[in-house]
């Protein structure tokens, strides 16, 4: 089929990927330039493991181009993903600026029946918005041509991108009951049929449940990541250890082993700014969320944790004290930092003085880029952070190592040599990478997220 894309972001380029690589002809449309030149010099504009090399080989193959003519875009695809952000607006709703701009260029330029599919993340009643839009263009172009809007909300997690749309747990289709809509949904069905080889995976519903499904599913997640945070709190005051309770729990199928690893709250771009959409659209209908209010409140308390224990640890004045961090990105496998913990923590770190060197094996650049955001109106605090590019160049000479991201190679470092380098042997362990009683053996003084640490 022909498909266009709009929006070459995390979930636009792999789905254009993934679409290309079963064998459709992609037009991937992006209004920053920028981005559609890398891609069109065989760069990519994130870090996601395989997609360099999807998307190459589809470039090869002639399945995937890149462009910014939004006009050409609305012309080549016979289906029309909008994969473009949503950002948080200032009282929390989703911003849905960019998502009825895509709209707009559609109606100003399509030709023919269109399926238009919504992937980005978005408020119940979108797909209408989008359609009115639509049709408002068409009206001032003076044509008809007929169209209908479906809901397909996307599930994939960044660091594991490739593989959430190869193999999806489910693929939720909002269609409409008119004869539009049944034609949409008959050809949604025909381009997902590579995904769904047991024909079990396709869920049809309608157009708002599909719309909300999507805010369930990551409200759901995020209410499992705060409940397992508020219980690890509770765990290290009273001596217990949030691991054995996990383990303790898991086996239970109502309750399950995945989402309940306690640590320094989360990030990305997803969970937090959908839990606060969702809390905004309910109170748009006079409906109050109160739990998804106590799981926001619990994750911005939970980001703090690291620097509560360090203060309790070392006094509220840092200054004498240089700390190494590892782990930038808001989850390993990603160079994503929107609204990693690790912000957090370094802005509170540097704010009470503290001298900072951090390292993350793949999101240098964007950190860089991030830091001096966050960090203009505070250059006395910018100038005692420094980036280093190995981990333990990082940790030479530091009062203590802070691991806010779970990467792999963080996971069995050479303890003797990390000891050595250290000025004390001192962790705090935002991830619960490490195991107390091996960091008690090794003389090293750990602070994890609600476990059992005897002290060496
Ligand atoms: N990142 C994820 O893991 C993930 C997963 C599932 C769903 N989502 C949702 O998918 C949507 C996209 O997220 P993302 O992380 O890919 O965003 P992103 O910020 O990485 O990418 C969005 C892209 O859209 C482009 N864009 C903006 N307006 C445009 C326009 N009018 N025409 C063409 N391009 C335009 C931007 O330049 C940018 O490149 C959001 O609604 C998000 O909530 C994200
Ligand atoms: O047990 C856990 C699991 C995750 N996290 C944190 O939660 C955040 C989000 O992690 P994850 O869900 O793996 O990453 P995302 O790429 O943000 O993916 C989520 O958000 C996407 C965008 O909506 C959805 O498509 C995915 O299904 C959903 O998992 C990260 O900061 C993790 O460190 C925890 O603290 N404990």
């Amino acid at each position: 089929m022909n498909i266009t894309i709009i929006g070459t972001g995390y979930v636009g380029l792999v789905t254009g990927a993934c679409l290309a690589e079963t064998g459709n002809h992609v037009f991937c449309i992006d209004v920053a330039a920028h981005k559609i030149d890398l891609l069109n010099h065989g760069g990519v504009p994130i870090y996601e493991l395989g997609l360099q090399e999807m998307i190459a080989r589809n470039r090869a193959a002639g399945r995937i181009h890149f462009s910014t003519d939004l006009a050409a875009g609305a012309a080549h695809g016979d289906i029309l993903f909008i994969a473009v952000g949503t950002p948080p607006d200032e009282d929390g709703s989703a911003d849905l600026q960019y998502v009825l701009a895509a709209a707009r260029n559609i109606g100003q330029h399509m030709q023919g029946f269109k399926v238009i599919v919504n992937k980005s993340t978005v408020p119940v009643g979108t797909a209408q918005r989008v359609q009115q839009t639509i049709a408002v263009e068409l009206a001032a172009r003076a044509v008809e041509h007929s169209f209908s809007v479906v809901s397909n909300p996307e599930f994939l997690k960044e660091g594991e991108a490739i593989g959430d749309f190869m193999q999806p747990d489910r693929i939720v289709l909002g269609c409409d009951n008119d004869q539009n809509g049944v034609r949409a949904a008959e050809i949604m069905r025909c381009l997902y049929a590579p995904f769904n080889r047991d024909h079990k995976r396709i869920l049809q519903m309608d157009v708002r449940s599909a719309e909300l499904t999507k805010y369930a599913a990551n409200a759901m997640l995020a209410t499992r990541i705060s409940f397992i945070n508020e219980l690890a709190n509770l765990a290290e005051c009273m001596g217990a250890d949030i691991e054995e309770v996990r383990r303790g729990i898991g086996p239970d199928p109502r309750i399950g082993n995945h989402f309940l690893s306690a640590g320094c709250g989360y990030g990305g771009s997803c969970f937090p700014k959908d839990v606060q959409a969702l809390i905004r659209t309910a109170s748009e209908y006079h409906q109050p969320l109160p739990l998804l209010s106590a799981v926001e409140a619990v994750n911005d308390a939970q980001k703090q944790v690291l620097v509560r224990k360090i203060v309790a640890r070392l006094g509220e004045d840092l200054s004498a004290f240089r700390f190494a961090v590892w782990g930038l990105a808001f989850k390993p496998n990603t160079d994503d930092m929107r609204e990693a913990p690790s912000r957090i923590l370094i802005a509170a770190l540097l704010a009470r003085g503290a001298t900072v060197v951090a390292y993350d094996p793949v999101a240098m650049d964007e950190a860089r880029r991030v830091f001096m955001l966050d960090l203009q109106n505070a250059p006395a605090a910018h100038a005692r952070l420094s980036l280093s590019e190995d981990p333990m160049q990082a940790v030479a000479g530091a009062d203590a190592l802070v691991v806010v991201t779970e990467w792999n190679e963080f996971k069995n470092p050479d303890f003797q040599r990390l000891r050595a380098q250290l000025k004390k042997p001192l962790i705090f362990d935002g991830r619960n990478v490490y195991e107390p009683a091996e960091m008690s053996e090794l003389g090293i003084e750990y602070h994890a997220i609600g476990r059992v640490y005897e002290g060496f």
